[in-house]
């Protein structure tokens, strides 16, 4: 397999740099800064592209290499991918379901408690002596609220089995009611914001769901209400989203994830109602590894005609 080129498209992690350079010829694509030629001279050895959340194969990437057969994904969201087109062309696409799925939901659930019970800011109390001078402000319960999930998958369902052993009446939303769930279905996302005090953004990004939180949604979740998104910055309207908190129309937010990631609007630091995280749902040592052997079993199987281990398309 050694002459077989894979391109990888940004670096994601040494472990996974490192075993791809010994199983194939790896292409790194950011030591090119002259993209166009580089991908003219290698367009014919490329056969296997590996992406992560921030860079995957657009219609151009596919179009400009013939010999594509596989696009591996480092992560479990595959909307930097244009699937139509790998469809089209018969090219296979991977991705790295159900071995994150424990760490974004455990995040989620450290994100609503570090937003209500203002964690960082309390560490920051202690560590600038303000202690000394008094009590930290009485902060707000988590035990017991509302949480309203926007997607019922892999992910929302081990978010809703969280938050139930916080005793927290669990609402979602998702294209199609999920007959086997016990929790509350909301056909539309503006009812089960109102319903809700904490609402989770947890479902894929796609066409439909790109700025699932707008005005009228963050309107109906109120003042008192807190937005958790765990999924997509895109899913955000996010201009509208910091003048609501900036206006005190949202209750607060807790963002892992932004429209223009590494850029993260500056308004948003002078805030205390809102905790912002680096896009680190699956940043685990132990994730990250499984997820590695993950694009590394994939692109195996591939290539000895194996079948996939998460095949997508
Ligand atoms: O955001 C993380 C992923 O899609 O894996």
């Amino acid at each position: 397999m050694e002459s077989i080129g894979v391109l990888l498209l940004c670096p994601l992690m040494p472990y996974l740099e490192e075993e791809l350079d010994k199983r194939f010829k790896l292409f790194r694509f950011w030591n090119y800064p002259q993209k166009t030629q580089f991908l003219k001279d290698n367009a014919h050895s490329i056969r296997a592209v590996v992406g992560g959340t921030t860079d995957g194969a657009d219609a151009d990437l596919i179009e400009a290499l013939p010999k594509l057969e596989i696009v591996s994904s480092f992560s479990v969201g595959v909307d930097k991918i244009d699937l139509n087109k790998c469809r089209e062309k018969g090219i296979r696409v991977t991705n790295t379901p159900d071995v994150l799925t424990d760490d974004v939901a455990d995040l989620t659930i450290g994100l609503i408690l570090a937003l209500l019970r203002r964690i960082c800011a309390c560490d920051q109390y202690v560590r600038s002596g303000k202690w000394k001078q008094g009590d930290f402000e009485l902060t707000t319960k988590f035990s017991g609220k509302t949480v309203g999930i926007i997607g019922l998958g892999r992910i929302g369902m081990a978010i809703a089995t969280r938050a139930e052993a916080f005793d927290c009446p669990i609402s979602y939303y998702s294209r199609t009611e999920k007959p086997e769930s016990k929790y509350k279905y909301y056909p539309n996302v503006v009812e089960l914001a109102s319903n809700c005090d904490i609402l989770v953004v947890a479902c894929p990004l796609t066409k439909e769901t790109h700025h699932i939180i707008n005005r009228e949604v963050i309107n109906a979740l109120g003042p008192k209400g807190v937005l958790i998104n765990v999924g997509r910055g895109k899913h955000v309207d996010e201009p509208e989203l910091v003048s609501s908190l900036l206006q005190g129309r949202l209750g607060g937010a807790g963002l892992d994830v932004f429209e223009n990631e590494p850029h993260v609007p500056e308004q948003l630091f002078g805030l205390d109602n809102v905790v912002l995280l680096p896009h680190v749902g699956s940043a685990t040592v132990e994730t990250r590894t499984a997820m590695a052997d993950i694009v590394l079993g994939n692109l195996e199987a591939h290539f000895l005609g194996k079948p996939l281990l998460t095949p997508l398309v």
